[in-house]
């Protein structure tokens, strides 16, 4: 009797073990489903906002701009277009940034559904030519995906490996370019070689500009930061009376195009290389950006609806899209008012380029009319 008592006490508790062990696993299934299901489903949306595991994305531009989590700041910072850009306040990917309703779909679906690709493209050059201009106004196509900020992987950030690099970039739908600028690629040694051993295929964008004017514009940034330094006509010369102009001064160095291309030249091919002129960049932006698309495979979207002359800014501008009250132009580093140079050192320094420049001329096939 005893031990039937017993058995029907044990078979009640193991009833309510197991009744008490499913409500228990049927609460924590609940909650989780509750709270959460959200982060789960919308996991896709939140990779791009990960911090990768470099935690210094490096480059001098670059670390200006990070916080505790690199790529999230850099990939911020290519949705938000470059720091450049009067309308810094806008929200990332506002309808106010952008173009047209292809453009700003395209971005968001490939914010979402992209993912992030070694660059088909790179602007390498030149300093102060006009790149941040060419960046801008190419990366309203929506096709094209670009990095704000300048990595500096090819010279100065090499050693992180090409997994880092590929984590800054902003995510892109298969039909889009991937594009970042790095000016100073065009004067680095190693970055040609470096660049094919990443693709052969690479597309290069050059901004080139009368190398007199771009030295002028090199010096007025650097006095801008060290107003100490000596006069440009200082260090221009190694030996002023004999008028022997220092080639191992960088904003000299920079200019001398030819020399850079030669370098390029032995990795590309020149079909692979794309030249902009700076000047006509500024007086024809539509014309100049007309090319560029047509160099990267790309529709021609960007015409001259875009573009407005900004009389206070004396550059062109991009236009106001309709959704938006802010017309864009680049910010003040970019148009600069240039230190004045004595007249004899310019011509000097014309000399001294001139037959740089028609080998230049002769190599692209075009004639830049610097002289
Ligand atoms: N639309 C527009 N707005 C403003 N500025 C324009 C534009 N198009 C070309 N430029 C010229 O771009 C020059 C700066 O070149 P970069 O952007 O290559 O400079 S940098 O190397 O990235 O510092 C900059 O040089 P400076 O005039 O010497 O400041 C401009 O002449």
């Amino acid at each position: 009797m005893a031990h039937l008592l017993l058995t029907s006490a044990n078979r009640v508790s193991a009833r309510f073990a197991f009744i008490f062990t499913l409500s228990l696993s049927c609460t924590y299934l609940c909650y989780n489903i509750l709270f959460y299901g959200g982060t789960v489903m919308t996991n896709r949306g939140y990779e791009g906002k990960r911090c990768p595991s470099s935690k210094n994305a490096g480059g001098k531009k670059l670390l200006g701009k990070l916080g505790h989590c690199a790529s999230q700041d850099v990939g911020s910072a290519a949705q938000r277009g470059s720091g450049d850009l009067r309308d810094q306040s806008k929200p990332p990917d506002s309808p106010g940034t952008h173009w047209t309703d292809g453009n700003l779909k395209n971005m968001t679906v490939a914010q979402k559904y992209g993912n992030k690709k070694l660059p088909n493209a790179l602007i390498v050059g030149v300093k102060k030519g006009g790149t941040r201009a060419v960046l801008e106004f190419i990366r309203i196509h929506p096709d094209v995906r670009a990095l704000g900020t300048e990595p500096h992987f090819f010279d100065r950030n090499y050693d992180r490996g090409l997994d880092w690099y590929r984590g800054l970039m902003p995510r892109t739908l298969d039909s889009q370019i991937t594009l970042e600028k790095t000016p100073s690629y065009f004067v680095t040694r190693e970055a040609p070689r470096r660049i094919s051993r990443m693709s052969h295929e690479t597309k290069l964008i050059v901004v080139v500009r009368n190398p007199v004017t771009r030295a002028i514009s090199d010096y007025t940034q650097t006095l801008s930061k060290k107003p100490g330094i000596p006069t440009f006509e200082e260090l221009v010369f190694k030996n002023r009376s004999l008028g022997v102009v220092d080639t191992s001064w960088n904003a000299i160095r920079i200019g001398m195009y030819i020399v850079h291309l030669e370098n390029w030249l032995q990795y590309f091919r020149l079909s692979q290389m794309h030249f902009v002129s700076g000047e006509r960049l500024i007086t024809d932006p539509a014309g100049e950006m007309g090319r560029v698309q047509d160099f990267l495979g790309l529709k021609r979207i960007i015409t001259d609806k875009h573009f407005y002359f900004n009389r206070t800014k004396g550059f062109p501008c991009l236009k106001k899209p309709e959704s938006s009250s802010q017309p864009r132009c680049l910010g003040k580093s970019k148009g600069r008012t240039h230190v004045q140079i004595e007249q004899d050192v310019i011509e000097q320094l014309q000399e001294f380029y001139r037959p740089f420049n028609v080998r230049f001329y002769e190599t692209v096939g075009q004639d830049f009319k610097w002289e």
